[in-house]
């Protein structure tokens, strides 16, 4: 038993310089466990509630004292006396304590902050790193393929580019040291290229470039040309992957994309997905279509989904029951796994196992406002789900997970295994 006794919360600041949740959990040996939870901007409209406090005053209302006050009140009292070791059982005590659907009150940020420290608490007590502690039985750890937004759009820039993120994926590598060094090596050589070419070199909101291009083509043409200038062959070695985030630029029933000057329906969308597909080494597409959207899932998937990886982030918000009729309704084939849209680690836990029964993949992953909180990368090596997505190389906040996962490489010696170009291979 590793008993909690106390309960502490600390209101810190994201990368985005709003406030956030960091929560301390000690046990009665001592131990103890902080976690910090992470905000969205082009958030799903089903995803748990996260607590602001609404005053303008204050951060523009984005204040999280209330949160704050639920954490170090019900939700500390509820966890003193528990076993930090049964997240399923304290996460269901905390499911219960909040009593609504969307954890609208105590907050999703208030939970989870809480319900991820229990689990760095209860590794601390165990003796053992976070993977370990986490490890589902029967699956060895294992490093995954990083996902590494090099070019920001959408709602995580200002610029011309309606997609929110252009990817690289470099898999086809031995190890993950290997394949980080890679997609480093390509986002130095893109930021060599865009200031060839004139373009500016400032970052967005997950540290991939931010320039005013001419459409998604030519952010695709400048990653394959800096895939080759860094030495890498495209598609074998470092492929690409897109976030569209499309509910962003969904508008009566259209596809509206500023930047290639029309408006698509969801047939002419899915063909538009298809041209890309066909023209460059892209093996991942995040919300293709919008959240609401389900025919229009229905078809990309038909049309994609057994060439490519079709992940749902919107669409399914970690929730294992849309993942569930998502499966049975064969909408996309991967689910994109962030904690805090559902609340608790448990519930993410259930999401990936779900996700792993059903045959689709997932993704561990940020929000584009982050901390240096790195306990999404523990949990990829965990449950051995074989993806992360944790933006580039140019933050402190997205750069500290990919340092953990160098770590814990380090760490299993010649134990450590790179889910690589197997990773991407399921379709
Ligand atoms: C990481 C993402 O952005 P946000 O955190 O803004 O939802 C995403 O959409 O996948
Ligand atoms: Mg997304």
């Amino acid at each position: 038993m590793h008993e909690i006794t106390r309960v502490e919360g600390l209101e810190i600041l994201d990368s985005r310089g709003n406030p956030t949740l960091q929560a301390t959990v000690t046990l009665a040996s001592g131990h103890q466990g902080t976690a910090a939870v992470p905000s969205g901007a082009s958030t799903g409209k089903r995803e748990a509630l996260e607590l602001r406090d609404g005053d303008p005053a204050r951060f523009g209302g984005k204040g999280v004292r209330r949160a704050l006050a639920h954490l170090e009140g019900p939700i500390a009292a509820a966890l003193r006396g528990r076993d930090a070791a049964d997240q399923a059982g304290l996460d269901l005590a905390l499911c219960d304590l909040d009593g609504t659907a969307d954890k609208s009150r105590l907050g999703a940020n208030a939970l989870l902050a809480a319900s991820l420290a229990c689990a760095h608490a209860a590794a601390a007590g165990r003796g053992l790193p976070l993977y370990r502690h986490l490890a589902v039985d029967g699956l060895e750890p294992l490093l995954p393929v990083p996902l590494m937004n090099v070019i920001n759009g959408g709602a995580h820039a200002n610029n011309s580019l309606d997609i929110q993120e252009c990817m690289i994926v470099p898999h086809g590598f031995e190890r993950f040291g290997e394949a980080l060094q890679a997609g480093v090596e390509v986002f130095h050589a893109l930021r060599s290229l865009l200031q060839r070419y004139g373009l500016p070199t400032a970052v967005g909101d997950e540290g991939g470039f931010a320039p005013n291009v001419a459409g998604t083509r030519q952010a695709l043409d400048l990653i394959l040309e800096a895939i080759r200038a860094a030495g890498y062959q495209p598609g074998e070695q470092v492929a690409l992957a897109l976030d569209c985030a499309a509910s962003e630029f969904h508008r009566d029933d259209r596809y509206v994309l500023a930047g290639e000057a029309r408006a698509f329906t969801r047939a002419e969308f899915s063909d538009y997905l298809a041209s890309l597909v066909n023209d460059y080494p892209i093996v991942s597409i995040e919300d293709g279509m919008a959240e609401d959207d389900r025919a229009g899932w229905g078809q990309l998937t038909d049309r994609l989904g057994r060439r490519i990886q079709l992940v749902g982030d919107d669409l399914f918000v970690t929730d294992v029951h849309l993942l569930a009729e998502g499966v049975e309704h064969g909408l996309g084939n991967a689910i994109l796994i962030k904690p805090n849209q559902i609340g608790t680690l448990g519930e993410t836990l259930a999401a990936m196992a779900y996700a792993r029964r059903a045959g689709y993949a997932a993704i561990a992953s940020h929000r584009s406002g982050e901390t240096g909180d790195t306990t999404i990368a523990d949990l990829a090596v965990a449950t051995a789900c074989g993806q992360i997505k944790t933006g580039s190389a140019s933050r402190s906040d997205r750069v500290a997970k990919y340092n953990r996962l160098l770590a814990i490489e380090r760490e299993l010696g010649s134990a450590a295994r790179f889910a690589g170009t197997a990773a991407l291979g399921r379709h």
